[in-house]
């Protein structure tokens, strides 16, 4: 091991890292990690994302969050903090900018549909299916499937696991990802940061593209304390920006403050809670509750943000209506796939037809589950003549 400077003791340690499934030759000039963020990035599936719904559907307009500016947002945010907490920022990175790889096209409301399509045959889970694109689905090397990425960006990726799934992943490779599902513990403080720095990223952009919208508007935040306090802040700093054409830039500049506010707040209450633990190694931080989190007042201003968002948001009627549409498109795609495999693409349609009504339905859920949204509508208006969504 070569210890870095610049890292903290209970920092993942990219020359110590836990390894690849596919032992490699390191590379040169870049660690572990870096060369993990590379991957990522040069995939296909990476590229897939800026055709992929984060709430509203890619059609609906050009300057909305999409998964991959979403996943940059978490990267930045995930990036900054990590510096100050002497944390791998590459690690951080990585996992970020992969998180959502297993995103279906039209977001939850695709991921929702494909899971009911495949409730026989295991469902379907988008943390799952971001493993199986990095382990699997992505074919660009010649001797293994996947980016064959390190085991702490792999566990990082798999967010979420229930125990069916984590003893599934355990089987088939003992010591694995799944493990710490099954002994309940936490991963490391930078797969710790990256889900934080999610839920930072998503309760900032979705005001700005809920405002921009037209769905949510200003003066229905003023029920969200914490938008509500860093509006004023900025009124009061900036008096012109009470003037209605000036609106878009104080909300802008409230959102500004309000992210500060919340990763100085990580930054504070994890350093806090990591100077009680004082983890001696990156191992002594999987502990049962995360070390990296909010203050419990941030923490309780966060999830009034989140509800709010929730209500008047995601479940608006506005994004309902086009939410069973979509759900729509990835039902008649799976059930004409099932009818015609031969209608998916070789690599996919080869695979339905090698196994049984499981693996046959996985193949398809594959298939649907890298779409992007465009590309979905097209393929289902070549299938049944209908086009749901424009
Ligand atoms: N349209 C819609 N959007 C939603 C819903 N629930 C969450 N969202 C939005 C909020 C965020 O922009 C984004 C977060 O969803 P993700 O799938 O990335 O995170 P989630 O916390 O559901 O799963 P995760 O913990 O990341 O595995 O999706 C919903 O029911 N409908």
């Amino acid at each position: 091991m070569n210890p870095r400077s610049d890292l903290a003791a209970y920092a993942c340690h990219p020359a110590a890292s836990r390894g690849r499934r596919h032992p490699e030759t390191p590379a040169p000039t870049r660690s572990e990690y870096q060369r993990d963020r590379d991957r990522i990035v040069h995939s296909t599936a990476f590229r897939r994302l800026v055709y992929k719904t984060q709430v509203f559907l890619n059609h609906e307009g050009d300057l909305f969050r999409t998964r991959l500016t979403h996943s940059l947002e978490v990267a930045q945010l995930g990036r900054s903090i990590a510096r100050s907490l002497r944390i791998d920022e590459d690690l951080v990175e990585a996992i970020s900018l992969a998180h959502d790889l297993g995103h279906t096209p039209f977001g939850h409301a695709g991921q929702d549909a494909l899971h009911e399509c495949m409730a026989d045959h295991g469902g379907f889970e988008h943390n799952l299916q971001s493993l199986r694109v990095v382990d699997r689905l992505e074919e660009r090397y010649p001797h293994f499937d996947g980016l064959n990425l390190t085991f702490e960006t792999r566990e990082g990726i798999l967010k979420h696991c229930s125990k069916v799934h984590a003893q599934q992943i355990e089987e088939a490779e003992p010591g694995g990802v799944g493990g710490r599902f099954l002994r309940r513990e936490q991963p490391s403080l930078e797969a710790q940061l990256c889900n934080l720095a999610d839920e930072i990223a998503y309760n900032a952009h979705d005001i700005d593209d809920g405002v921009r919208s037209g769905l949510i508007t200003l003066d229905q935040l003023r029920e969200v304390p914490l938008f509500d306090e860093y509006r004023h802040a900025a009124q009061a700093a900036h008096p012109h920006l009470n003037e209605v054409a000036m609106h878009r830039r104080l909300l802008y500049e409230a959102i500004r403050l309000m992210l500060s506010a919340q990763v100085y707040d990580v930054i504070d209450a994890t350093s806090a809670a990591l100077a009680r633990a004082a983890p001696a190694s990156a191992d002594a931080v999987r502990l049962s509750a995360p070390l990296v989190c909010f203050s419990e007042p941030m923490r309780e201003q966060s999830v009034v943000l989140k509800r709010f968002l929730f209500k008047n948001l995601y479940r608006h009627a506005q994004v309902m209506e086009t939410t069973g549409r979509a759900k729509q498109v990835v039902r008649d795609l799976f059930t004409a796939y099932l009818q015609s495999p031969h209608e998916m693409k070789p690599a996919f349609a080869q695979q339905a037809s090698a196994g049984d009504m499981a693996v046959k339905a996985r193949a398809i859920a594959d298939f649907i589950a890298g779409m992007t949204d465009r590309f979905a509508v097209r393929e289902h208006q070549r299938l049944t003549g209908l086009r749901l969504l424009d």
